[in-house]
């Protein structure tokens, strides 16, 4: 019955920003709600009663099926959905709490929904927690004593409120109580003896976690039953279950055997919303430096709507720009949004925020469960002045006064989503709120993005440059060492790492210093395949290779594809030719960590990637371990650039820079550039210099001479004249359909229909249709087809539904505007 088709076919349901806010509510007699009732949500079309002035963002109540429940008023109509028949739609039945979404964040949400080409069902979901609705309740509250006579059900009510300690009582007790309650609250409610509205559930359910308590460590055990006993001892006899088994390396039935033999218990435990979160100790405002002071004082003389770019080197101090700029936000009560790009990345960032704000930090992202996020999602919305920081979701946090909002690392790919839809950008996204709210947005890199630097190298004053072109305390900047692989090879060395990498790391130990070897992906080219043949071992499933998996040194290998998640065995003879050197190519996180261990056994590493910090809050140890000194080296892929502020770190290796150098993307070259002067930008943050050591197959890229004189500018003004001749975005405008299916035949005939018809249109280009990169992902053929358009005004894609009708039932069509990921 839920109906998002409605939504896509509406005639004129343009965008939200006059929905409510211009036009006299009056004129409108429908009204779409998100109904929210025992797990289902939908959209549904209901009457707005003549005297009932519903405005978006009310919550209401509404017939439904055989119950009234509450909804959310999403937006009016002035004409009545075609597919329904007047005498099929139902009325509004009342407003419960008028106001309580500001309609300007449902004008929002229609905007993602109109330029992303989705359903505005499809934006609500990333948007709104679910069961938003179903755990507040309604109540009615006394008011004002009657002044005229009242019909005796209203009467009836009246008194049960006024007998009440608290003048007030929830909808469900009166209606028990007084018969025909529904007519009766009418009456009170339109002579204002009462009020209706909504309260969130006063307790939430506590969030309850495994505990193992050690009972006894008597009787007869086996050696392994006693390792386990004795490291809950050590521990102090009590531990969270997850912690113990990870510790020991054993499993939930072996410590259910424990405790049926008496030696401990298992029970759950409740665990406050604020645990996990260590203590931080308060802290103040630094003292600016005369470039952060002059940062500031642009942020706090711009009015209304302004886009700044705050372009600072790494390490020049822009989070205490953020702080700065956001404690005055607070104090005229409003509310500040930092979006970052990966939450677990930057457990360091969020406890500065905490030594500042304290408890008005609220973190916001996708990790949280759904009742950790209903209860963010309370705090919001109680209009209290706060900071939250999330990850892209985050953009959609419901705080009702915002006076800032920022994006740190705005360059990073990750704001923005690829699937499922709504595919957008949250920098996007933010532009669109802050232009709603009226309010400031900052978006802060060492290395922006080429759309940012372009906007905000316009001559109008909604958009501001502004450069922190200088480290703190003027600390050098760290120098970057190019070594050419090729080289080394020659010179017969063939480790993975260059004769001056081995050096540093030597001289690491000495100097009690830390070091960062960044490796581009997990797992990357560490394929298997058969040095006789050539057979490459890939995945039944996707047409990728698998990747070699090597837990620890006597652990038996396992290949792993990183798509699917197919695992097998590695098999001893090469499939194709029998020959046995069948073996891995390749440097992944594993295979440093090996070559660490056999070359520098002295040396101690931690790996950092998303093979060891799958675990919820597992980013946040591994870096404590690294930052107390417990090893000297962090080994890990892309999460070591973002944001890591280590002061004893001196030294950057990066183990080889070509597999960024060479994707088939047209920001293949911008992404590298950042990605490689972010990871370098780790390096000499403290009080001794930094350095940083390059490898490469391919040292005259322009890309890594780039890096190494770490000039910004004449990078990007190349790559933008490039980017200029191709009509590639920041100047034209991409919109890709991702075409796929189980039939490879049937996705490539729809791919190829889809394209005719899109070629009738003189607006765009059309590039394809091609194949996707990877052309078979868990069993399902990809095609995709690219539009260019000549620039980012008004592209107008033909209409979806027709589209899709081209392709058949077995063949989805997905459509990605301003897409990141080409692959
Ligand atoms: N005014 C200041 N005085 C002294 N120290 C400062 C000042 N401002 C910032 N710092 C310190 O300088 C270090 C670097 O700052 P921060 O992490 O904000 O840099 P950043 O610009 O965000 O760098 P990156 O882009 O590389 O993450 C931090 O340890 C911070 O505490
Ligand atoms: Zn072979
Ligand atoms: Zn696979």
């Amino acid at each position: 019955m839920s109906d998002f088709s409605l939504i896509n076919s509406l005639p004129g349901a343009g965008l939200g920003t006059d929905g409510a806010i211009d036009r006299s509510a009056m004129d409108r007699q429908w009204v779409e709600v998100l109904v929210d009732c025992s797990g289902t949500q939908g959209l549904y079309t209901y009457a707005l009663p003549p005297d009932l002035a519903v405005r978006v963002g009310d919550i209401l109540s509404v017939p439904f099926g055989t119950q009234q429940v509450g909804a959310i008023a999403v937006r009016l109509l002035d004409t009545r959905p075609t597919e329904l028949a007047a005498d099929q739609i139902r009325s509004v039945d009342a407003i419960v709490s008028a106001g309580f979404f500001p309609a300007s964040y449902w004008a929002l949400l229609n905007q993602v929904a109109q330029y992303y080409h989705t359903s505005l069902m499809q934006v609500v979901k990333v948007a709104l927690p679910p069961g938003l609705l179903a755990r507040s309740q309604r109540r009615i509250r006394f008011l004002n004593d009657e002044k005229t006579p009242l019909t005796a059900a209203a009467r009836h009510i009246l008194e049960l409120l006024k007998a009440s300690k608290t003048k007030d009582y929830s909808w469900q007790f009166v209606q028990r109580q007084v018969q025909g309650a529904h007519r009766g609250l009418q009456e009170l409610l339109k002579q204002n003896l009462v009020e209706s509205y909504l309260e969130p559930p006063a307790t939430m359910r506590p969030k309850l976690r495994q505990a193992v308590t050690l009972i006894s460590t008597e009787g007869q055990l086996s050696e392994r039953y006693r390792e386990i006993l004795e490291v809950l001892k050590r521990q102090g006899g009590e531990m969270w279950m997850t912690d113990l088994l990870q510790l020991c390396r054993t499993t939930t039935p072996t410590l259910r055997k424990l405790e049926q033999q008496g030696c401990l218990i298992l029970q759950p435990r409740e665990i406050l919303r604020a645990e996990g979160l260590p203590e931080v100790g308060e802290e103040g405002a630094k003292s600016l430096t005369a470039d952060q002071a002059a940062a500031l004082q642009q942020v706090q003389q711009a009015t209304g709507f302004t886009q700044i770019l705050l372009h600072g080197v790494t390490g020049s101090g822009k989070t205490e720009v953020y702080l700065q700029a956001i404690a005055p936000i607070l104090q005229q009560g409003r509310s500040a949004l930092v979006l970052v790009p990966e939450i677990g990345l930057t457990p360091q960032l969020t406890d500065r925020f905490r030594a500042r704000f304290g408890d008005q930090v609220c973190v916001y992202h996708s990790a949280l469960s759904d009742g950790e996020r209903f209860d963010t999602w309370r705090q919001m919305l109680s209009g209290s002045p706060q900071v939250a920081i999330g990850t892209r979701s985050a953009i959609f946090a419901p705080l009702p006064s915002l006076g800032l909002i920022i994006l740190d690392e705005e360059h990073d790919s990750s704001f923005k989503q690829d699937q499922p839809a709504p595919c957008y950008h949250a920098r996007t996204v933010a532009q669109w709120r802050a232009t709603l709210e009226a309010c400031p947005l900052i978006l802060g890199s060492a290395t922006p993005s080429l759309e940012s630097w372009v906007t905000s190298h316009q001559e109008v004053a909604q958009s501001q440059y502004v450069s922190l072109p200088k480290r703190i305390l003027n600390r050098p900047m760290p120098k970057i060492e190019v070594v050419d692989m090729r080289q080394e090879l020659r010179d017969r060395n063939g480790s993975i790492f260059s004769r001056s990498l081995q050096t540093a790391l030597h001289h690491l130990k000495e100097t009690e210093q830390q070091g960062l070897l960044f490796i581009h992906r997990r797992g990357h080219s560490t394929f298997v395949s058969c040095r006789s043949c050539g057979y490459v071992m890939e995945c039944p499933n996707c047409d990728v290779s698998l990747s070699f998996h090597h837990t620890h040194e006597n652990a038996k290998p396992r290949l792993r594809c990183h798509y699917c998640n197919h695992v097998q065995n590695q098999p001893p003879h090469c499939p194709s030719c029998g020959s046995p050197y069948f073996k891995q190519f390749g440097s992944g996180t594993q295979r440093v960590m090996q070559e660490l261990e056999r070359q520098f056994p002295d040396l101690t590493a931690i790996r950092f990637d998303s093979d060891t910090t799958r675990a919820k809050g597992s980013h946040r140890a591994l870096l404590t371990q690294f930052s107390d000194r417990k090893a000297d080296l962090l080994v890990g892929t892309q999460m070591l650039t973002k944001g890591i502020d280590l002061p004893q770190v001196t030294l950057v290796g990066v183990i080889s820079a070509d597999g960024l150098l060479n994707l088939a993307d047209f920001r293949a070259s911008e992404r590298a550039f950042q990605t490689l002067v972010q990871v370098a930008g780790r390096a000499g943050r403290g009080e001794e210099p930094g350095r940083v050591i390059l490898q490469t197959y391919s040292p005259d890229h322009p890309v890594i001479g780039a890096v190494q004189r770490q000039q910004y500018e004449p990078f990007v003004a190349a790559e933008l004249k490039q980017r200029q001749e191709l009509q590639y975005p920041p100047y034209g405008q991409l919109v890709l359909f991702r075409i796929s299916g189980g039939n490879a035949v049937a996705v490539q005939k729809a791919a190829e229909r889809v394209a005719v018809e899109l070629s009738k249109s003189t607006q765009y280009a059309v590039l394809g249709p091609a194949p996707a990169t990877i052309l078979r992902v868990a069993q399902r053929y990809r095609w995709q087809i690219l539009l260019k358009f000549p620039s980012h005004d008004g592209s107008k894609v033909p209409n979806l539904a027709d589209l899709r009708s081209l392709c058949g039932s077995t063949v989805s069509l997905t459509i990605d505007v301003d897409p990141m990921n080409l692959m």
